[in-house]
Parts: C-alpha cells; structure tokens; sequence
C-alpha cells in the first residue's frame, strides 16, 4: 500500500487513520483526505497524524493506490460523481458506508476497477473492530490481501461474499449498540440497587471484557460457559429464569433479522438510486 486518499474525513476515516499510522502500515505523507467542506476537520487531523488535507478532488486522487469511501451512503452518488474522472484500473475502491452494492459503483466507476466492500464496526476507534469485507470480480490476490492488512490495523478481518454483508451489518456492524443498550440497563439497576456510578462501572466494563476473553480463549460454548456460572438454585439461575420469562433470546433475535433486513431495505434504495446515474459501458 503505497498511497491511500480517504474521501470523507468522519468517524470512521479517523479510526482507520489512527489505526494504519499507529500500525505504521502507511507513511503518514502518503495518506490523503478530503472532506465536503470542513476546512478545520482536515487540519486537525492533518495536526494528529500527519496525514495531507485537500478539497481538490483531482489531488487527492493523484497516484492513489487505495481510494477509501468513507461518506454516508446518502452521499455516495455525489462522491462517486466527482472521483470518477480520476479512477483508475490500476486503483482499488474500499467502501464502508452500509448497503452500498460493489454493482452499484461498478456502474458509476464505469472502469474495470477493484471495488471491496467493507462493514466494519465502531470499535475500530479503538483497535478492536470486528470486520468483513467482500470483493468484486476485478479484485486481484494482491488487492484482497491488501484490504485486509488495512483493516486489521483496526482489529479482526473475515472475507465474506456480497450477500453475506447484510447478515454482517446487522449481527456485528450495529452489534456494538446492542452490547451499550445492555451496558445502559445494567448500569440503571446498579443504581437501583444503590452501587454508586464509578464502582458500577468497574463492574461491568470487567464482566464485558471478561466474558469477551473468555468466549475468545476457551473451548466451551457460550452455553457452557453459562451453565458454569449457574449455581443449582443460586442467583443466577433466578435472574437467569428472568430474562427467559421475558424471552429475552428472542427479542435479541428478532432485532438481528429486522437490522439485517433494514440492511437490505438501504441497499436496494440506495442501488436503485444509483442505477439510474450508472455510465453506459
Ligand atoms: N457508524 C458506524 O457504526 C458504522 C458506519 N459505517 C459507515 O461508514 C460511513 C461513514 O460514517 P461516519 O464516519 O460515521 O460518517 P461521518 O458523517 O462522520 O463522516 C462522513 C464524511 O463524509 C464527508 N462527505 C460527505 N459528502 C462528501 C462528498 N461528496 N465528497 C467528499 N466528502 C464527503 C463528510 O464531509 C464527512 O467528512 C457511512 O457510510 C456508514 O454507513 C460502517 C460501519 C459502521
Ligand atoms: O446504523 C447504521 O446504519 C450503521 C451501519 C452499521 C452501524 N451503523
């Protein structure tokens, strides 16, 4: 990865940045980033990690190996619009923005570029992303094993196929929401239950991390490693009885499958929008 241009210079570029400069993936000189009209945006993140700033579309685009989408898909029809000039065969497209079929840029691309599409998490902020990517036809080895060198910089990386990235969106892209609403109800019995804020914090920030290391490191299933905490008639198994009165396995199902399908639902607005602007080949 020689020179990489982030169009779009949000959240999730940051985390990427962060994550290739602290890895020292890329120089720093050779990153770009350009936004829609943030001037103090692209400076402050040139101040942090050194990487160049431009609003001109044609600079940043100049010898780019690796060109990054990381605008909402909302604005994915104006971004690809003002790239394409300056895409190259030679290039790789990575997108992040949720639902955004490769087919659909391929149309807008209008060039036999290699397009992988990526749904990351927010944790990337942190190192700790769990990632998938999907690759289009004109991805070669070499670009594969580059997209996943860049986002292992922000944690873990699986190679799926494009209609996997639904499931992907609702399970692990939105997943980190669903782990802070529990997070938010634990905190709010503990306060209940008269725990002060910081000590309750401790508490729960350990138990996450610790029941994380522990799905991550030992053999047994998630189920095992439940029924080991559940003492015969103990605690656990009375709030444990609690949770499934309120069919709380359920409920977290069913929120799942209506994220991936709201996952389906964005992209088939989004793909339809952009078939009508794709370029006759
Ligand atoms: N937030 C999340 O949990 C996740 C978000 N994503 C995706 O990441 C993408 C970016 O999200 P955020 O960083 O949270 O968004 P953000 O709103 O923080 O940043 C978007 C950036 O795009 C720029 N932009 C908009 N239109 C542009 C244009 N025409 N040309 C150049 N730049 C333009 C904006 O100036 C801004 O810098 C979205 O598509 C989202 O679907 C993917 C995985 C997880
Ligand atoms: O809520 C969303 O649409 C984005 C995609 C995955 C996480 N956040």
């Amino acid at each position: 990865m020689k020179k990489i241009t982030f169009i779009g210079a949000g959240s999730m570029a940051e985390a990427i940045i962060s994550g290739l400069v602290a890895e020292q993936v890329v120089d720093p000189k050779n990153i770009n980033v350009t936004n829609k009209s943030n001037e103090a945006r692209l400076a402050s993140l040139n101040e942090k990690y050194g990487v160049t700033g431009t609003r001109n579309i044609q600079e940043a685009m100049k010898e780019a190996d690796v060109v990054l989408l990381a605008v909402k898909p909302k604005d994915m029809l104006a971004t690809m619009q003002s790239i394409q000039p300056y895409i190259t065969t030679e290039m790789m497209l990575v997108s992040v923005a949720a639902g955004v079929h490769t087919a659909s840029l391929e149309g807008i691309a209008a060039k036999e570029v290699a397009i992988i599409r990526a749904m990351p998490n927010t944790s990337a902020t942190v190192g700790q992303s769990a990632t998938a990517i999907s690759t289009n036809a004109y991805t070669t080895a070499e670009q594969r094993q580059t997209a996943i060198t860049l986002f292992e910089t922000i944690g873990s990386v699986v190679v799926v196929e494009e209609e996997q990235l639904d499931a992907v969106t609702g399970l692990s892209g939105s997943g980190p929401a669903y782990l802070y609403y529990l997070v938010e109800a634990m905190e709010k019995s503990a306060q209940d239950l008269g725990l002060d804020a910081g000590t309750a914090k401790q508490l729960i920030i350990q138990t996450m991390l610790g029941a994380a290391e522990m799905l991550k490191h030992s053999t047994k299933s998630p189920a095992t490693l439940r029924k080991e905490v559940t003492s015969p008639g103990g605690t656990t198994e009375a709030g444990l009885k609690v949770l499934q009165n309120y069919e709380v396995d359920q409920a977290f199902i069913a929120c799942i499958e209506e994220a991936t399908a709201q996952s389906k639902r964005m992209g088939k607005q989004i793909s339809d929008q952009l078939a009508q602007y794709a370029v006759p080949r």
